[in-house]
């Protein structure tokens, strides 16, 4: 789906997938970069035959050691890198390139400084040439969706940090994306900002429950937002992790002694 629908806030993003069927499968993934020239050329294997499949709907965390390549796993769902063996298919289709079925919101910011919030969150629907009037209906049901009504003529500067990433998330998902990519999103802000914001996180996937793929390095972090975590070490999936929490999540999870224990089960891969 692109932006061309006007399908309100609380309705789920349509997917292609068939009934049964995960909507973004890998299978047998490899990736391997070459590094240096002639005699010195060497083949670096960051995936080896990784595979898994997300269901619908589902939130799905991805944590490992640092360079254990979960930006690489990232990049190859949302289209910006091929695999050097097997394939990821999402929605039924093999990944060949990027999409607007997937939305990606990376740790920097990719919001434009010369906008206001409102025409950052309109940038991607005048690409896709929704008509003026439409445009500005999405962009205004976004920016209520991530609380920013009040903002919606600022410019990024007059922004904090965990506002701007609210205005990233409200364009990625004025799109109408099937995937929510996220890397590592609330990994350059302060503590308690990042709680905030992984409330509110949750609070819009509830409402839309688009299927998204979480990159972080944090793991109380990964077991507060998702339904399964997905361990990548050496390069291999150590580990399909189902989260125990029941949802909507209670913020007093993150003193209770069950995450602490799962998350000493997790500590261990890093
Ligand atoms: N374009 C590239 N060319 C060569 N090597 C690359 C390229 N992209 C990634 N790598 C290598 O792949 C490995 C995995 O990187 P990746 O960024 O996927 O790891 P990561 O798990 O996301 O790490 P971090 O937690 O530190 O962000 C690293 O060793 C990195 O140097």
């Amino acid at each position: 789906m692109t932006g061309t629908t006007n399908s309100s806030a609380t309705t789920p993003a349509v997917t292609a997938v068939q009934d049964g069927q995960p909507l973004i499968e890998a299978a047998g993934v490899d990736m391997a970069f070459r590094t240096g020239r002639g005699r010195r050329a060497e083949e670096h294997r960051v995936l080896e035959d990784v595979g898994f499949g997300i269901g619908a709907g589902e939130f799905v965390s991805v944590i490992g050691p640092s360079g254990g390549g979960k930006t690489t796993l990232l990049s190859l769902i949302a289209g910006l890198a091929t695999p050097t063996g097997g394939r990821i298919v999402v929605g039924g289709q093999t990944v060949t390139g990027p999409g607007a079925d997937r939305g990606v919101v990376f740790q920097q910011d990719a919001i434009l400084p010369w906008r206001t919030v409102r025409r950052n969150v309109e940038y991607g629907l005048e690409r896709a040439g929704l008509p003026r009037a439409e445009r500005a209906e999405r962009a205004a049901e976004f920016i209520e969706l991530v609380g920013l009504t009040k903002f919606a003529d600022y410019l990024p500067k007059q922004l904090s940090g965990g506002m701007k990433k609210r205005v990233a998330i409200a364009a990625v998902l004025a799109n109408d994306p099937a995937v929510l990519l996220m890397d590592e999103p609330f990994g350059a802000l302060d503590y308690s900002t990042r709680v905030h914001l992984q409330d509110e996180l949750l609070r819009i996937w509830e409402r839309r429950r688009v299927t998204t793929v979480f990159v972080t390095h944090d793991i109380e972090e990964a077991l507060y937002l998702s339904d399964r975590i997905l361990v990548l070490a050496g390069g291999r999936l150590a580990e399909d992790f189902a989260v125990p929490f029941g949802r909507p999540r209670d913020p007093e999870l993150r003193m209770g002694a069950e995450i602490q224990q799962a998350r000493s089960h997790l500590w261990g891969y890093l």
